[in-house]
């Protein structure tokens, strides 16, 4: 899936806040504040449909409480913010769910001792009405719960976690459960996957697999906001870059120039963040670094081979 032209998502100038050609959530002054301490202080932001946006910042930035926020499961201290037009200040987490928006969570203790079927099917959504319907009527549930498990059956191949369909899902590897969590989010039909952090954890071989399915996300018409620190990652798969740092957006860009805005450096440098800044160029010339050393060392050890043959 090629990436989406910048300038088909944004509407102004590149900056905090920018207005965007199609946006699928805007947020006008959310604030949270914990005590006296201010969390989030979001002035303007809009997600752009149908595309990957990241959503980057040192540690503490407030992302996850922004995140929080907009999926209905905390409350701002002020704020309005619309999802596809809708307002959705208040709207309790599994309304929100209903509507479209959902995101992904690390599997609780309790999700672990579940089998990886059962955990799907605790991501469908009930429909309005259904409790009472089912309860009358027990071929309707029966119908209803054999689509269901139709569907997560679906999920779990295209995730290739059928095979461990009865598997408690705390058996699974680190990438397996960001695999299952993906797939469980699905189960609702969202319009927009909201994602912790996909990669936290994730061993390499599973890596590419998992940014494969968040492009095919996009490929099918989702939008895709994510928390990321690895801007390795975000390079290769984000539209779109929003910066938070102190709770504010303090930068929006491309993937390729948003690192070199001064507001994000000083966020990040302010921060004594604790990752690199993710400068693909930084780390190629580690790598670098790192092969001169090691050719170093062979050289060194051959001359010295060498050397003990002669004696
Ligand atoms: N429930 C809470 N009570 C008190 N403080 C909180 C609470 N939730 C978050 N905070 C504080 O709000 C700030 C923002 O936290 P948040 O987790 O949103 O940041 P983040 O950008 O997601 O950080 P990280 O990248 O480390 O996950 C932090 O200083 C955090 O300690």
């Amino acid at each position: 899936m090629p990436k989406t032209d910048v300038n088909e998502l944004i509407a102004g100038p590149v900056a905090p806040g920018v207005p965007k050609k199609n946006p699928i959530v805007v947020a006008d002054g959310i604030t949270r504040t914990f005590g006296g301490f201010t969390a989030v202080n979001v002035d303007h932001v809009e997600i752009p449909a149908n595309a990957i946006t990241a959503l980057i910042g040192p540690n503490g930035a407030g992302k996850t409480t922004f995140f929080n926020l907009l999926t209905g499961f905390d409350k701002p201290n002020e704020g309005r913010w619309t999802f596809l037009g809708e307002q959705q200040y208040g709207v309790p987490a599994h309304k929100v769910a209903r509507r479209g928006m959902v995101r992904t969570f690390q599997l609780t203790k309790a999700l672990n001792l579940l089998s990886v079927i059962d955990n799907m099917l605790l991501g469908a959504p009930q429909r309005p009405g259904e409790r009472f319907l089912t309860s009358l009527i027990p071929s309707t549930w029966r119908a209803r719960e054999e689509e269901l498990t139709a569907k997560a059956d679906d999920l779990l191949k295209k995730f290739k976690l059928d095979a461990k369909r009865e598997d408690f899902a705390g058996a699974l590897s680190g990438g397996q459960r960001k695999l299952l969590e993906m797939a469980r989010a699905l189960m609702s039909d969202p319009k927009m996957v909201m994602l912790d952090e996909p990669m936290a954890g994730v061993n390499p071989a599973l890596t590419q697999s998992l940014l494969g399915h968040i492009l095919a996300l996009k490929e099918e018409g989702m939008t895709v906001l994510f928390v990321e620190h690895d801007m390795h990652v975000v390079r290769e798969i984000a539209d779109w870059v929003i910066v938070m740092a102190e709770g504010k957006v303090v930068a929006e860009g491309s993937p390729d120039t948003v690192m070199d805005d001064p507001a994000v450096v000083e966020a990040y440098l302010g921060a004594h963040h604790d990752t690199d800044l993710g400068d693909v160029r930084g780390q190629q010339e580690i790598a670098k670094d790192m092969e001169s050393d090691l050719i170093k060392q062979e050289i060194e050890e051959e001359i010295e081979e060498e050397a003990a043959d002669g004696r």
